[in-house]
């Protein structure tokens, strides 16, 4: 299977999003990325249920929701009314995790949990195998265009490993600082999903950004 890619809406000319959501729709992308910020649990904020309507009525690909916000769980079935595929919550930002997940999953979306660069995959340990997606975020969660923390990538190889136990279509999402200079190392680390911002919206041509991007074939380069 080829890697899954994400472009982040967080990085699209709001003044121009019907434009940008088409971009993404006739481009190669997989999913929109949709990153939801409260202020509270990351110092930014971003957008919530008007835009994500919006983007639902003009996406004609699945919408990849990135809570991070406290308190996820007051919010997941009104995020899957309005048109959420997957839903992450952040580890960080969940006391019982475990019953998050269920919501989501009883609102019938997929499931996927965030980790910050500073949290332990071996804490998903007893709960990957209800997880349709884990996300490292390989920047500290806020804002777009910052620089990919080298740790993610032994991040990713760790996950991938526990995964292979229990649970081997884990999907295993990387968000932050992916570009088309390090996207080849993070699929060979395991990783099988991207979220790209400033390198799919800064790109000349973002639609040929994201057919690179999705078209590294990891077997017909040199290791
Ligand atoms: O979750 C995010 C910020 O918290 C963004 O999705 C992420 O940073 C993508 O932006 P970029 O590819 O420009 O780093």
């Amino acid at each position: 299977m080829k890697q899954i890619i994400a472009p982040s809406i967080l990085s699209a000319d709001f003044a121009n999003l019907q434009r940008d959501t088409e971009m993404i729709n006739t481009s190669e992308a997989d999913w929109f990325h949709v990153d939801v910020m409260d202020g509270v649990f990351v110092p930014n904020i971003s957008f919530g249920f008007p835009v994500l309507k919006a983007v639902k009525k003009y996406a004609k690909k699945p919408l990849d929701v990135h809570l991070m916000i406290v308190n996820p769980e007051k919010y997941i079935q009104e995020f899957a009314k309005e048109g959420a595929d997957i839903i992450t919550v952040h580890y960080e930002a969940c006391t019982h995790l475990h019953r998050v997940v269920q919501i989501i999953k009883d609102a019938g979306c997929k499931a996927s949990v965030a980790l910050n660069p500073h949290t332990s995959v071996s804490l998903l340990k007893d709960i990957l195998v209800d997880l349709d997606m884990v996300l490292i975020m390989s920047v500290n969660p806020g804002f777009g265009g910052q620089q990919f923390i080298p740790q993610s990538l032994n991040k990713i190889v760790e996950l991938r490993k526990l995964a292979n136990e229990t649970n081997p279509n884990l999907l295993i999402e990387v968000d932050g600082g992916v570009s088309i200079s390090n996207i080849e190392s993070l699929i060979k680390a395991g990783a099988n999903a991207f979220v790209a911002g400033n390198a799919i919206f800064g790109a000349s041509s973002p639609t040929e950004m994201i057919a690179s991007m999705k078209n590294i074939d990891i077997n017909s380069t040199q290791i």
